[in-house]
């Protein structure tokens, strides 16, 4: 059961799209023509590193922002000192509307689900073959969410000196999510990060994956410490070099092709309470017309759903349907999401 307080940080808390289009969106402001609009890279504490053009601007939110938070991969809208001068601090006095969003979960610390990520496009879900062992259900966890949040899945199998893909890439093969495999030996020639590199061209990609699946050593192959230092970013925020905080990280590809990587550490799992099948099954196209003569509001994983009888007509693949049922049955959080 969720809860709403009273002294929530935010209106991103997750909450059914209200039927009548009639939530309220934050308005034009005259005042602030001159703002100059940003991109969040990092959150900490309440300060925000926003990349405005090439400099680096440390802002804070307006107070005439009210709840909202803006979060990494933001596009907001910033007033103020924009020089990005030590010690000084801009205002963000607008948030941009959001192409997606990557929410995690509630955890013992906060009883809030939370938008962590916005605007990326792709969610890299970085797994191991082995050590640790691979998590379907944590695969499928993250499917779900980026398939909800809107935006399209990537499967990175890593350490595959270590263990065979085949078995993960049959369970998946259904789903038809796109995937790279990497591998130990790959990581010194740049080969691996290359391969990665591929799927990330031009498009924003959060990445996420459990502790020690290798999600840090692809980060650091895919962008080089020198790419880091010349943003400013990691120094920006803490001073020492290092990124510390649980915020996510917005960190850039080069800028030949574009793009960027955001390194998501405190992001483990997602809330799912509140996904709804019908934006899930978005990324079944297949199966679509078949829920046609479903009940209302189903659930396409009840007795009366009419998958059942579209794939046992021939119209789909029932191995499609059986993939779409696998992920929606992990909503339900269970003990080690
Ligand atoms: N065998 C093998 N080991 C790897 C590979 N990639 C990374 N590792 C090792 O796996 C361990 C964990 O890698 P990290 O990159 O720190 O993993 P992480 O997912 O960032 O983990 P946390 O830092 O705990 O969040 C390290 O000892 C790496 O050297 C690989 O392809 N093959
Ligand atoms: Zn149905």
């Amino acid at each position: 059961m969720r809860r709403y307080g009273k002294n929530t940080d935010e209106d991103d808390i997750r909450q059914r799209p209200n039927r009548k289009g009639t939530r309220p969106r934050t308005s034009i402001r005259p005042k602030h023509e001159d703002a100059v609009e940003g991109m969040v890279l990092t959150v900490d504490r309440g300060r925000l590193t926003c990349l405005v053009d090439d400099r680096i601007v440390m802002a804070m939110k307006a107070r005439e922002l009210g709840r909202k938070a803006a979060v990494v991969g933001d596009r907001v809208q910033i007033v103020g000192d924009l020089s990005g001068e030590k010690d000084t601090l801009a205002r963000i006095v607008r948030i941009g509307e959001r192409s997606s969003v990557l929410r995690r979960t509630a955890d013992d610390d906060d009883p809030y689900e939370r938008v962590v990520v916005a605007n990326a496009d792709q969610l890299a879900i970085v797994t191991a073959l082995a050590d640790p062992e691979p998590r379907p259900r944590l695969i499928d966890r993250c499917l779900v969410a980026a398939y909800d949040g809107g935006l399209s899945p990537l499967l990175v199998l890593t350490k595959s000196d270590l263990a065979s893909p085949d078995a993960l890439l049959e369970m998946y093969g259904a789903l038809g999510v796109p995937y790279v495999v990497t591998t130990r030996d790959e990581f010194v020639d740049g080969v691996a990060a290359d391969r990665v590199h591929e799927h990330l061209k031009g498009r924003t990609t959060a990445f996420v994956g459990h502790s020690g699946v290798g999600k840090t050593t692809l980060v650091n192959a895919l962008v080089p410490a020198d790419r880091r230092r010349t943003t400013g970013v990691v120094n920006a925020v803490t001073g020492r070099g290092r990124h510390t905080t649980t915020s996510a990280l917005a960190l850039p590809l080069d800028d030949k092709e574009g793009g960027w990587v955001i390194d998501t550490p405190g992001v483990r799992s997602f809330g799912l309470h509140h996904v709804d099948p019908s934006r899930v099954i978005l990324a079944f196209p297949d199966l679509v017309p078949g829920t046609e003569n479903c009940p209302r509001a189903c659930s396409h994983d009840e007795p009366d759903c009419a998958l059942d009888t579209f794939v046992a007509e021939g119209h789909a693949d029932p191995a499609r349907l059986y993939s779409l049922r696998r992920l929606l049955a992990t909503r339900e959080r269970r003990e080690g999401d």
